[in-house]
């Protein structure tokens, strides 16, 4: 029975891999050991059968005795444990959610359903490493993955809209206090219809420009905007979000050395935790909207094609259609005026499912089954 470590279970990603794993009965055939950076001596989650008292997250000892870490507590953690870890002789499996090792030369990104044959390849090699991509990327291939199957896709953009989850809880948090704080600064004049919108709307824009506005995590005001930039700066002027669509795609993809060119902008928006991609696709050959939409639907479980009318876009393609769930509707499937080989679409996905917990949650059932 492998011995699974999990570090960083009881945040945002980790709770909804517990939540995932219980719904799934993914903790009966292991033998699961809780650790914390905060908390060690107190109890472990409540998964529905006993476990031992949480353990000291960077005890490199006890983590020694794992066969498996699965670790949702961030990329600091992974730089403070894993190449001491290693170094030390640890030969087990590290399945991280965190971004620092995914370029590694050692680790493999894991999207199964998309790259089973990479995650295969690799275990057969004796890779140890795996780690979860970007929720963005990973969202992308997981809608678009029938289009890659089939090698179609000649170049792409993605424009993405992010929830405000991808920067973790306490955003999530300011996002709301900053619509709160904008519907208190008008409320006196929502209750009257026959208030002025020219005077609501000023007071709104000086409620958001004003010193009180609550801005301390995104920066800006968020609620009523959007922030079109996410993550640090790269030196060829893309954001670093902008940077992983491409060489996370191509590693997943397997295709590193001969790469899809993939770019465009990534945009924070006033959404709570489920992502929105739209993308223009320049095609390799001018292919019949009936066969993409087919070749779409058909590469696995969780993608539907939404047709292209209001109703039902409005109906399935949204975040609030989405969150909390396991579909990744794709939609606005059209060619556009460019030409037949340019195709438009757009996806949702909910960036703590697909996007961060899934994944690890399936690799560890890969293990466990090998
Ligand atoms: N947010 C996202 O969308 C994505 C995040 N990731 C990766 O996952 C990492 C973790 O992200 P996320 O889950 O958002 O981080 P959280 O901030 O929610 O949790 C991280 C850790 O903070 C500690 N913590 C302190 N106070 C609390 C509290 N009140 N409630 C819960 N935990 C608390 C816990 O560690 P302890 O028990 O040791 O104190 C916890 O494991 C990120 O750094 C990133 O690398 C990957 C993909 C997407
Ligand atoms: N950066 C993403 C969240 C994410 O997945 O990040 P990372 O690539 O560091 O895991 C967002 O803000 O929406």
């Amino acid at each position: 029975m492998l011995k699974v470590g999990f570090v960083g279970w009881r945040g945002m990603v980790g709770s909804v891999l517990m939540q995932r794993m219980v719904e799934d009965n993914d903790f009966a055939g292991i033998e699961p050991v809780f650790f914390t950076t905060s908390q060690a001596g107190q109890p472990g989650p409540d998964i529905g059968v006993d476990v031992p008292p949480l353990k000291d997250a960077f005890d490199l000892v006890e983590l020694k005795t794992l066969d498996v870490i699965v670790t949702c507590q961030g990329g600091d953690y992974t730089d403070k444990v894993y190449q001491d870890l290693r170094q030390s002789g640890w030969k087990g499996y590290w399945i991280d959610a965190a971004s620092t090792l995914r370029m590694a030369g050692e680790s493999t990104i894991v999207l199964d359903p998309v790259n089973r044959h990479v995650i295969d390849a690799q275990l057969a090699k004796g890779g140890k490493t795996f780690v979860g991509g970007n929720c963005t990327v990973s969202l992308m291939l997981l809608g678009l993955g029938g289009l890659f199957e089939a090698d179609l896709i000649e170049w792409m953009t993605s424009m993405t809209y992010q929830a405000a989850s991808g920067s973790g809880a306490k955003h999530m948090r300011e996002l709301l206090s900053q619509m709160g704080s904008l519907r208190d600064s008008v409320q006196h004049e929502l209750s009257n219809p026959a208030s002025a919108i020219l005077e609501i709307d000023r007071k709104v824009s000086q409620a958001m420009r004003g010193g009180d506005f609550p801005i301390e995590n995104f920066g800006a005001p968020l609620a009523g905007g959007l922030l079109p930039w996410i993550d640090k700066a790269m030196e060829n002027g893309q954001s670093k979000e902008e940077w992983k669509g491409s060489v996370e795609s191509n590693k997943i993809l397997g295709r590193s050395d001969n790469p899809v060119p993939i770019d465009g902008l990534c945009v924070r928006i006033g959404a709570m935790r489920s992502h929105s991609q739209a993308f223009t696709i320049k095609l390799k050959r001018d292919v019949p909207i009936d066969e993409i939409e087919d070749r779409i639907a058909k590469h696995n479980d969780w993608v539907k094609v939404i047709p292209n009318d209001k109703e039902a876009t409005l109906a399935g393609l949204t975040p609030a259609a989405v969150t909390g769930t396991m579909d990744i509707p794709v939609g606005r499937l059209r060619k556009m005026a460019m030409g037949g080989e340019y195709l438009s679409a757009f996806t949702v996905g909910d960036q703590l499912l697909w996007g961060a917990a899934e994944p690890l949650k399936r690799m560890l059932r890969i293990l466990r089954e090998q």
